[in-house]
């Protein structure tokens, strides 16, 4: 069971917003996917939940082409910023079109979602704060049956507390049942904990793709003088990522796993995956 994805092209105005991008979505497996402001994330997120058409390139699912593939794309939800369902209509009402659109739906786990954000199924998603809708949509997603589950910045505007019970209830669902979640989000610190694989999409193109047990290895934050941190450079064949003035003291992000030992003078310290994206998509050279 996996979405495979070679070459995809989507242009709009004439500028490719997704240019030639492959990727897996292998079984069992919770993917992040990031991307500074307009790279390419909604747009491909779209393509894959057959929102949008893509002008080339294949998508395909467990083998079979993906668009116009009724069973397929039943498997797939995409919880973004739209609401597919009435406005006017309750909560409740919502979550039975989508059990009759998708079947399965878990109502009990619902209600318990619902109750722990301070929601009910009676409350019209038109009454809900923006915060809200997002916890209605995340709540619906969840406790559908799909094998896929895409979310496109779901935590946008939920508050901290909220954020914390969609990461858990993502845990939770996910320990019941390890299907594959698609989370694209600008909050990258909070989600990383999940997270066993990262994509990172610059400009429309995928640019990097890595397991997060492996973001050790691929680069560090090295503190101190600025021809100090040169040398090493220089020294090791390290790449510089990014670059920040402190006073007399200069902070790069580096290419490559942190060594163990280090001159007197220099500090290093890890990436995390939030630093690591900045690093490699904001990165000016030394
Ligand atoms: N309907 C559209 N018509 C024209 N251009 C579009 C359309 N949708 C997206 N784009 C362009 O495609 C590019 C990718 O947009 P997209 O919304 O996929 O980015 P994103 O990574 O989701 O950004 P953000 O993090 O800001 O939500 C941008 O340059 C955007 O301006």
């Amino acid at each position: 069971m996996s979405i495979t994805i070679t070459n995809l092209y989507k242009i709009f105005d004439k500028r490719p917003a997704i240019d030639r991008v492959s990727m897996e979505l292998d079984p069992g497996i919770i993917y992040g996917l990031f991307g500074r402001n307009g790279a390419g994330k909604t747009t491909l997120l779209n393509l894959i939940a057959n929102r949008l058409k893509a002008d080339s390139g294949m998508m395909l699912i467990d083998g079979q082409p993906l668009s116009e593939n009724g069973p397929g794309l039943a498997r797939i939800y995409l919880a973004d910023s739209s609401w597919p369902y009435s406005s006017w209509g309750r909560v409740g009402q919502a979550f039975h079109t989508a059990e009759a659109l998708y079947g399965g739906f878990d109502g009990e786990l619902a209600e318990q979602m619902l109750k722990d954000f301070g929601l009910s199924t009676e409350r019209r998603f038109s009454s809900l704060s923006q915060g809200q809708r997002q916890e209605v949509k995340a709540t619906l997603a969840l406790c559908l049956p799909v094998d896929y589950v895409l979310f496109d910045e779901i935590t946008s505007g939920v508050d901290a507390a909220g954020r914390e019970l969609i990461y858990r209830y993502i845990l939770r669902t996910y320990e019941q049942r390890e299907r594959t979640y698609l989370l694209s989000t600008h909050i990258m610190n909070e989600i990383e904990p999940l997270l066993a694989r990262a994509y990172i999409i610059d400009h429309g193109s995928m640019v990097q793709s890595f397991d997060l047990e492996d973001l050790p290895h691929l680069g560090f934050s090295l503190l101190g003088k600025p021809e100090q941190v040169e040398l090493f450079i220089k020294s090791n064949g390290r790449r510089v990522l990014s670059r920040t003035s402190l006073g007399q003291l200069v902070q790069v992000g580096v290419s490559g796993p942190m060594p163990e030992e280090l001159p007197a003078g220099l500090l290093a310290q890890p990436l995390d995956l939030q630093s690591y994206f900045v690093a490699t998509t904001e990165g000016e050279q030394l």
